[in-house]
């Protein structure tokens, strides 16, 4: 049976017996984020990122979803996007449009991916600036406790190594205080460049949702969320502590196999 809505100080954790049952739960929370959210504001500002996760929205594109979520009033943008063109198998872009974007009726300027035709600097400094100018025009709300945007809803994946994002293990990205937006050129997992979201962003946002599925990311879950002493920049899915916003970790099974909760409970 899945174990659902336990908490502790690193969050709400939803384990779910399996894929299909994560994919459901996913949806829901997310079709609810949505109506919230457009309820309160008129709008919703969703950030994606790369990988498994995509495919774990995919029940976002059928029934009912796909008829009862006010589609037009979404705003899509990236948590990260690698630094590639936008037709390239390893564009995050791609993976979304193919996966998600283009079996549901989302409007497309309301699609904000990176400009792939220019170097990752001039691409983080045109991503930065278009999200300041829907913050201006609240399409995007404003944390009020710091400057940075308040996304609705950032989903991240997360690897074995425990990056979230483009935020890798002990990288000197972790300490970006000052931008939203920010970019590297030494990525450990290819491809090198990449445009990422920076901590002060995701931990401003409203909700931030980490989706996590399969056995080789046990031990990341375990350190990222349990308690094993203090913070450190080795597992950046541990520095994802939205200030006022909720953070929701959704996990299979088999990711959450080491976390000690599950192993003295059973
Ligand atoms: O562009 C990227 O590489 C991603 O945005 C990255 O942060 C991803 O979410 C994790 O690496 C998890 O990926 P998987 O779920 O495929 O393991």
């Amino acid at each position: 049976m899945a174990i659902s809505g336990v908490k502790n100080d690193r969050g709400e954790m939803r384990i779910l017996e399996n894929l299909d049952e994560l994919r459901t739960d996913l949806a829901d929370y997310i079709a609810e984020l949505s109506e919230a959210a457009v309820k309160e504001r008129g709008v919703f500002a969703i950030a994606l990122s790369g990988g498994s996760l995509i495919g774990l929205m995919s029940k976002l594109c059928e029934a009912p979803y796909n008829k009862t979520v006010d589609w037009g009033k979404w705003y899509i943008f990236w948590a990260d996007e690698r630094v590639v063109a936008k037709s390239h198998s390893d564009s995050n872009y791609k993976l979304a449009k193919d996966g998600f974007l283009s079996k549901v009726p989302i409007v497309p300027s309301h699609v904000h991916s990176i400009n792939d035709s220019v170097s990752a600097e001039e691409a983080t400094d045109e991503y930065t600036f278009v999200i300041r100018q829907l913050v201006k025009t609240r399409m995007v709300s404003v944390s009020d406790i710091s400057d940075c945007p308040k996304f609705d809803l950032i989903l991240l994946g997360m690897g074995p190594d425990g990056h979230v994002a483009s935020l890798f293990p002990n990288h000197a990205v972790l300490d970006e205080k000052d931008e939203w937006v920010t970019f590297i050129t030494d990525s450990p997992k290819p491809p090198p460049e990449r445009m990422t979201f920076t901590l002060p962003v995701i931990n401003s946002a409203s909700n931030v949702a980490i989706v996590v599925t399969s056995e080789s990311k046990a031990e990341a879950v375990h350190l990222a969320i349990d308690n094993i002493g203090p913070d450190n920049p080795s597992v950046p899915a541990r520095l994802v502590q939205p200030t006022k916003g909720k953070l929701v970790w959704f996990l299979d099974k088999s990711a959450a196999s080491k976390l000690d909760s599950l192993r003295f409970s059973e």
